[in-house]
């Protein structure tokens, strides 16, 4: 019988590990019940992958929630099966606050959450552009097919999430430029560009609806 090769390649060590650490979690808002949240890390970094990042990049997008979601002990993990650099970018896109065994609140997390970004490296800038386009993405469907509803499986209501949504967009286009002036035609930037030109198009929507 033919055998796989071996998977020893980071991306496919960081989908190993993202499959094990998020195993019993679903999406809270999904158009199907008990969608595995699995399918967030798949997307968000199937959009890195596309873009032609490193595969440094390519496996933190598929554990950038692993410390959020499953707290400081997963950074041991991440280090010993995917090294510093992926480690880094991961805590990187980790949103303050979590990680320890209570989040702290969600106002709190949000704000150090955009204070944080004009401090972003390029490639989780990349990884957090990405993450918020596909969870909106997801959202404006939801939002087609059962209009405000589709806000009510978060922890807070419409108009924060679209607050937060918006001010990140903002803060995220800010950074975006720093790297564009010195690089114009970088092929990531150009890519993160667009998701982001995309981000804020389905904003609009969103507040419109
Ligand atoms: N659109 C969508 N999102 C879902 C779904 N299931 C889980 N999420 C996740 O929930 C987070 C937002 O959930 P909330 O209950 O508002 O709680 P939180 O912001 O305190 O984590 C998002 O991650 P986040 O990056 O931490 O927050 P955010 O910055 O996107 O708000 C997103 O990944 C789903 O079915 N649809």
């Amino acid at each position: 019988m033919k055998r796989w090769p071996p998977m020893k390649t980071l991306v496919t060590q960081a989908f190993l590990l993202a499959a094990e650490l998020h195993a019993n979690q679903k999406r809270k808002a999904a158009l199907a019940t008990g969608v595995p949240y699995l399918s967030h890390l798949m997307e968000t970094a199937g959009m890195v992958m596309t873009s032609g990042a490193p595969e440094t990049v390519v496996a933190a997008a598929l554990l950038h929630d692993a410390i959020e979601d499953h707290g400081n002990a997963t950074r041991q993990s991440i280090q010993q099966r995917l090294g510093d650099d992926v480690l880094a970018l991961v805590e990187e896109c980790t949103e303050p606050g979590t990680g320890g065994p209570v989040k702290a609140a969600w106002q709190e997390r949000k704000k150090a959450a955009l204070q944080r970004m004009q401090g972003l490296s390029m490639f989780a800038l990349m990884i957090l552009a990405a993450d918020k386009l596909q969870n909106t993405r997801d959202l404006y469907r939801n939002v087609i097919l059962r209009g405000d509803e589709a806000y009510a499986a978060f922890r807070v209501e419409k108009a924060a999430k679209l607050w937060f949504y918006s001010e990140a967009a903002s803060e995220m286009q800010k950074r975006l430029g720093t790297f564009e002036a010195d690089h114009p035609h970088n092929p990531l930037l150009l890519m993160t560009r667009c998701w982001l030109q995309e981000f804020s198009e389905a904003l609009t929507f969103l507040e419109l609806h």
